[in-house]
C-alpha cells in the first residue's frame, strides 16, 4: 500500500506525522516499526496519527506510536506542537487553537505569532499506581533508584538530577533503570543539570524510542520533579540537544511547554 506523510520534528524530536482524518488509520505494529526505521523505512523516534473527531468541543483524535517497537503511547509533548502545525499548513482548521483528545488526556494547543507553539500539557500525576510506578518495599531496597523522582505526564517518567548532562550515563543507566520491575509499563529516563532556578539542560533516554536529541514530556517531568525539590522557580528555559523549550507550572495546575515545529518535507512510502 501507498502511504502519504509528513516529516517533521520538534526541537530535533522527529516525527511521521500521518493524517487519517479522511481514511481509517490501519497500520500494524511491523508498519509502524517500517515508518519509523532510519534504514529500511522514513525514520522517525514517533509516529503521529491525525484522526478525525465527532466530540463535542475536541477538534481532532491524536494518537502516537513510538518508532522503534510500534507500541502506541499516551502522550507526546514535542509531537503535540507539531500536531496543530500540521492541522493547520494541510488546511484541516482554521483555528489557531485546537483541542485534542489523546488515549487519556485532553490537550490544548496553540499556534503562537512567532511560529513556536504552546502546549497545555495537563496535570503532572504522583500517585505510584497512576504512573505506573511499584515503588520497592523499603527505601534503599534497590539502589538505582535511590534519589530518582518518578511522576507521570500521561506518560511515565524517572526523573534523576546530575552534575553535567554531557558526561551523565545515559546509555547504560537509562535502559537499567527501564527494565527495573519497578516499572510495568516501562518509563522515560531523563537527566537533568541544573545551571539555575531559571535555567536547565536535559538529556532523556526514551521509552520505545532510545535516547532523543529532545522529549517533550520527559522536559515537563524534569521541571516538575525540579520545582518539587526547590532547584527552580515556576519557569525553566531547557536545553536539549536538539532545541530549547520552555516549561512553566505553578505547583498545581497543567504544565505549559513552548517550543519549536516545524515541517522537513512530504512523501509517500511503500508498505
Ligand atoms: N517515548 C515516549 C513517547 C514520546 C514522548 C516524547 N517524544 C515527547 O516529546 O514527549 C513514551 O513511550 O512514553
Amino acid at each position: 500500500m501507498q502511504l502519504s506523510f509528513t516529516k517533521m520534528q520538534g526541537a530535533g524530536n522527529d516525527f511521521v506525522v500521518i493524517d487519517a482524518t479522511r481514511q481509517p488509520f490501519e497500520l500494524g505494529p511491523a508498519q509502524l516499526r517500517r515508518l519509523g526505521d532510519r534504514r529500511f523505512g522514513v525514520g522517525c523516534d514517533q509516529v503521529l496519527v491525525v484522526e478525525a473527531s465527532t466530540e463535542p468541543g475536541i477538534d481532532f483524535r491524536y494518537r502516537i506510536f513510538n518508532g522503534a517497537d510500534g507500541a502506541e503511547v499516551e502522550h507526546c509533548g514535542n509531537g503535540a506542537r507539531c500536531f496543530v502545525r500540521f492541522v493547520r499548513d494541510k488546511g484541516l482548521t482554521e483555528k489557531d487553537v485546537v483541542r485534542v483528545r489523546t488515549v487519556n488526556a485532553v490537550l490544548t494547543l496553540a499556534l503562537a505569532a512567532d511560529g513556536r507553539v504552546r502546549v497545555d500539557m495537563g496535570p503532572p500525576v504522583f500517585e505510584a499506581a497512576r504512573v505506573p510506578y511499584v515503588p520497592p518495599a523499603l527505601p534503599g531496597d534497590e539502589p538505582l533508584l535511590n534519589d530518582v523522582a518518578v511522576l507521570s505526564m500521561g506518560n511515565p517518567h524517572a526523573v534523576l538530577r546530575v552534575v553535567d548532562v554531557d558526561t551523565a550515563p545515559v546509555e547504560t543507566l537509562g535502559p537499567r533503570i527501564q527494565a527495573l520491575p519497578a516499572f510495568p509499563q516501562g518509563v522515560n529516563v531523563g537527566f537533568v543539570q541544573v545551571l539555575d532556578r531559571g535555567h536547565a539542560r536535559i538529556r532523556v533516554y526514551e521509552r520505545g524510542a532510545g535516547e532523543t536529541l529532545a522529549c517533550g514530556t520527559g522536559t515537563c517531568a524534569a521541571v516538575v520533579a525540579g520545582i518539587r525539590a526547590g532547584w527552580f522557580d515556576a519557569a525553566v528555559e531547557v536545553q536539549a540537544r536538539g532545541g530549547l523549550l520552555r516549561i512553566e507550572w505553578d505547583g498545581q495546575g497543567s504544565v505549559f511547554m513552548t517550543g519549536p515545529a516545524e515541517t522537513v518535507f512530504d512523501g509517500v512510502i511503500q508498505l
